[in-house]
């Protein structure tokens, strides 16, 4: 059976909230194909913004990047989605396409934006190439510990090191208001912090501490903590002050930051309350990414 090829395509890139993030004790077995990573268990939802991919069957593979911040990022073989092309193209014949990004995201900012491009990509690519779910997943996770949840972009409970997902529905959503100060975090730098911080930001367990698995999107947050929050602030003060702006504002339940950060949530009431937040934290940080959204829903 082949697959339809469809000329053009289009995929969103959803961005990706930790809306918790447990780790655990780095792995120090250098006979581990994880060594040096470390085991995590999160509760993920995306958000109804993100980046915008388009491809178009053409005669050289290509990528072109336009949108807010699209300068920060170079359309070189570094970009996750050739990445991703060049990944697939190793174990399928597939054509050529060339790619627009509109990057509505900022870099390297916690909600992995580049993670949902190369998610998105691969969507695209199953559109042209036959592998099994396995071959998918094991070129997913090679992209990024956050890839496999990307290619399934819908609330899901994470584990291992980002790759052992458990889907959720009937959880709804929440309203919420994204805030990125401007600073892009190396993911990398902060585990690095998590491990040699210690014990300022507490004892580090071998497992990383379970999600609360009954209850709804709010009560599951409420119950848990982003481990990476405390080394990332040390590292990024900023990140502190953009906490504080969100749980200043009426009606906020939750702020907390998002994966290594620095882009930070806050959980809100209602979709009113949720604007008015947001309207008021742009209008005394006019050089911050605020954005009114909502999490966990399609
Ligand atoms: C922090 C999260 O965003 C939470 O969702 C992810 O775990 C990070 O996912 P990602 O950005 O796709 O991460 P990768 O590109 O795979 O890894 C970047 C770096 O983060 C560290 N890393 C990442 C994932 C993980 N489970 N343990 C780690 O220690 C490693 O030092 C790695 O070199
Ligand atoms: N298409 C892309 N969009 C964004 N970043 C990309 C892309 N391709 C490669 N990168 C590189 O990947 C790095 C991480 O980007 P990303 O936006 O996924 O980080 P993040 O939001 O901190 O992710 P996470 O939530 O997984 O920690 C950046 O430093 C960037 O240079």
């Amino acid at each position: 059976m082949s697959v339809p090829i469809a000329k053009i395509s289009t995929e969103t890139a959803r961005a990706k909230i930790n809306l918790t993030l447990h780790i655990g004790r780095v792995i120090g077995d250098p006979s581990d194909p994880y060594y040096g990573y470390h085991p995590l268990d999160s509760l993920v939802v995306f958000a109804d913004v993100g980046d915008r991919l388009r491809s178009e069957v053409s005669d050289v593979t290509s990528l072109h990047i336009d949108g807010p911040f699209g300068a920060g990022l170079e359309a070189d073989e570094r970009n996750l989605i050739l990445k991703a092309y060049k990944a697939v193209a190793l174990k399928a014949d597939i054509p050529p396409l060339k790619f627009t990004l509109t990057k509505v995201l900022p870099v390297a900012s916690g909600i992995g934006g580049g993670s949902a491009d190369a998610a998105a990509a691969l969507r695209i690519l199953m559109r042209h190439a036959e592998l099994s779910a396995d071959e998918w997943q094991v070129i997913a996770l090679s992209l990024g510990a956050d890839v496999p949840v990307c290619v399934m972009s819908s609330t899901a409970h994470m584990s291992g090191i980002g790759g052992d997902l458990h889907g959720l529905t009937g959880l709804g959503s929440l309203q919420a208001v994204l805030v990125n100060p401007g600073v892009a975090v190396s993911t990398g730098a902060v585990f690095k912090a998590f491990d040699t911080g210690h014990p300022a930001w507490g004892e580090v367990r071998e497992t990383p501490r379970p999600q609360l698995s009954r209850g709804d999107l709010l009560a599951r947050a409420k119950d848990g903590r982003n481990d990476l929050q405390p080394p990332a602030t040390a590292q990024q003060p900023l990140i502190q002050t953009v906490l504080e702006a969100l749980s200043r504002q009426e009606g906020c339940a939750l702020s907390r930051m998002s994966g290594s950060g620095a882009t930070c949530f806050g959980l809100f009431s209602n979709a009113e309350m949720a604007k008015a937040a947001a309207n008021a934290i742009a209008e005394n940080h006019p050089d911050w990414w605020v954005v009114p959204t909502v999490l966990g829903e399609g």
